[in-house]
């Protein structure tokens, strides 16, 4: 029943057992109180008491409240601080996990459920782990201690007619928990889509506008809150079955306690001071009933949550890394011998027979139609998917031999999408070096043909981007990646369709910068303008994810390629450009 949860109880042993010790002596403590009540009653009622005896009586009471207090004190801080620090260490975990996770994790897992998984669901796992506790405890051994107590000081009988109704709250609670659990895990769903409705609002806000979609929107919006809402109703609605159960019941022990005790006090089979105990731990069972409902309700709230959690933790990894990996070294060839690729979610191979070598200290500049497989080649050496490490070498080993950690740290990469934070323009470029010193920043910026835009923003480099770069051009979204790229100075530099959004000139500035102070290094260049890579050392043409031509420019244009095409049409699109200025 609990060993989902084991692993935390287990983590937090000694929280939890000291919390529980105190629950348990405060639980203990609280059952002297109504054994005193009673006996001081009879007392006064037989005249059998003393002020001195009396102002002893309450002295005890009040000292009996005072250790109550400490020991709640003592359990409510272990207890709690056990929960919050699962809170913690599962939220952790999950970071974790997420982080280690390849691409096809997050093509399998919206962001929205991500989000909820991360939030909601730990939340329900957090509660479970500090209320459940206590709950658990007042429902079952408080009573139990309860009800010898009244065997010894009051009446078996009377005991034993009065919680027979309790076993039906039992009944009534496993019958509806298994309902709880079900309608948990569907408002967690739909909190998940809740979730990406409004990440893809938020994100897609300036597009929802051009397109006058906010109605449509809006609509959808109000569907999932509509079916959260549902959801949530539909739990409440068995959540609130219990409570009239719980009533009732109470209710019936006490006709029932009341009933019998009184023909025992008229019989002189009970005093007037026991009855009064009686009633008070009569009481004392109440809250444990309302626990023991509030117990089952959490259990199947946060095992729900704990089956979505640990369904993301045992998320298979698809470690590249291991420790016995080889660092492949510096000034590395890397070479592609007939290497297919095909994504998880595809039928098709994308990438076809690949046989390249990117040569170090070269420039490769890569084209083809769109869809042709060009970020698709790239992303082999970003160990984002599970690749076929046999058929690529980087130096002298197969990439399933080195470590792709290793690699990656040699190389700076600028993909189509940017991933601007909300922060400085400072902070962002320093992204990929933060300990970058003040020159190579500026030397970065001035690489990027960035230097320009800086100086004309208000505050220069300590300007807000704002959330995803809102307050930058698209051209200057690609130059801070740019710029980013190359503060890391990284051995193999890949710009995926980076210089898109710029114009010839500004593209010219960055090109003859890349080729001076890159003349040593490797650089990679995805475009579809061939200005972008005609002086590279070489370049492949794709199309379908073969490659279909290749060489360097002057080799291209000299037979009837798609290259010498495009390079054509371009030239023609440059004089009428020219002209047109004229
Ligand atoms: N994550 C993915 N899952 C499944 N298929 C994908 C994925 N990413 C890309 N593809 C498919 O792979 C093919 C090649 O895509 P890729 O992005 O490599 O093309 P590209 O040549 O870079 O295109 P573009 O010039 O438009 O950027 C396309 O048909 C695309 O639909």
């Amino acid at each position: 029943m609990f060993k989902k949860f084991k692993w935390f109880i287990d983590y937090y042993k000694k929280n939890y057992i000291i919390g529980i010790i105190f629950l348990l002596l405060s639980d203990v403590v609280s059952l002297f109180l109504p054994y005193i009540i009673g006996k001081l009653i009879d007392l006064i009622y037989n005249k059998g008491i003393d002020f001195d005896k009396f102002i002893k009586i309450v002295i005890f009471t009040f000292f009996v409240v005072i250790i109550k207090y400490f020991l709640a004190m003592g359990w409510s801080y272990n207890v709690f601080k056990a929960s919050g620090s699962i809170e913690y260490l599962t939220r952790n975990k999950l970071m974790n996990k997420f982080l280690r996770q390849s691409q096809e994790f997050f093509e399998n897992n919206s962001t929205g459920s991500l989000m909820g998984k991360s939030t909601n669901d730990i939340q329900q796992i957090s509660i479970m782990a500090g209320y459940g506790t206590l709950s658990l405890i007042d429902s079952t051994i408080l009573p139990l201690s309860v009800i010898i107590v009244m065997i010894v000081t009051v009446d078996l009988k009377l005991t034993i007619f009065s919680i027979l109704p309790i076993p039906f709250i039992a009944f009534a609670y496993f019958k509806i928990g298994k309902r709880i659990y079900d309608k948990s895990i569907k408002v967690n769903k739909s909190f998940d889509k809740l979730n990406d409705n409004v990440l893809e609002d938020a994100e897609g806000i300036r597009i929802i506008k051009v397109f006058n979609l906010e109605d449509k929107r809006r609509k959808m919006f109000y569907k999932n809150a509509d079916k959260l809402a549902e959801n949530n109703i539909n739990l409440a609605k068995y959540q609130a079955l219990l409570a009239p159960v719980e009533r009732i019941i109470t209710s019936i022990t006490f006709i029932i306690a009341i009933s019998y005790g009184s023909y025992m006090i008229y019989t002189s089979k009970l005093s007037i001071g026991q009855i009064v105990s009686f009633t008070y731990y009569l009481n004392m069972l109440v809250w444990p009933m309302y626990a023991l409902g509030d117990f089952i309700n959490l259990k199947q709230q946060a095992s729900a949550s704990m089956d979505r959690i640990e369904e993301t933790l045992n998320y298979k990894e698809e470690i590249s890394d291991s420790s016995n990996k080889i660092d492949a070294g510096e000034n590395i060839d890397i070479l592609f011998d007939e290497h297919n690729f095909k994504y998880p979610s595809s039928k098709d191979y994308i990438l076809n027979r690949i046989n390249l070598s990117i040569k170090n200290n070269k420039s490769l500049g890569i084209l083809g139609k769109t869809s042709s497989g060009k970020t698709t080649l790239i992303k082999q050496l970003l160990d984002l998917y599970k690749v076929d490490k046999t058929s690529i070498y980087i130096g002298k080993y197969t990439a399933s031999d080195t470590s792709f950690k290793l690699l990656k740290e040699k190389i700076g990469y600028v993909p189509q999408q940017h991933m601007i934070f909300s922060d400085t323009l400072k902070n962002n470029i320093l992204f990929s070096n933060e300990k970058a010193s003040e020159k190579d920043l500026n030397k970065a910026i001035e690489m990027a043909d960035f230097k320009k835009d800086i100086e004309e923003f208000p505050e220069g480099l300590e300007t807000m981007t704002g959330e995803n770069g809102i307050s930058l051009s698209g051209g200057q979204k690609q130059r801070l990646s740019i710029a980013r790229a190359i503060l890391k100075n990284p051995e193999i530099l890949i710009l995926d369709d980076a210089m898109s959004a710029v114009d010839a000139n500004t593209e010219k500035n960055i090109l003859a910068n890349l080729k001076k102070y890159r003349n040593n290094k490797t650089t990679i260049i995805i475009a579809h303008r061939i200005s972008q890579v005609q002086d590279c050392d070489n370049i492949i043409v794709l199309e379908n994810g073969k490659i279909v031509e290749q060489g360097n420019h002057e080799h291209l244009i000299k037979d009837n390629t798609w290259y010498k095409r495009q390079y054509l049409k371009q030239i023609m699109g440059d004089e009428i450009e020219e002209y047109s200025k004229k």
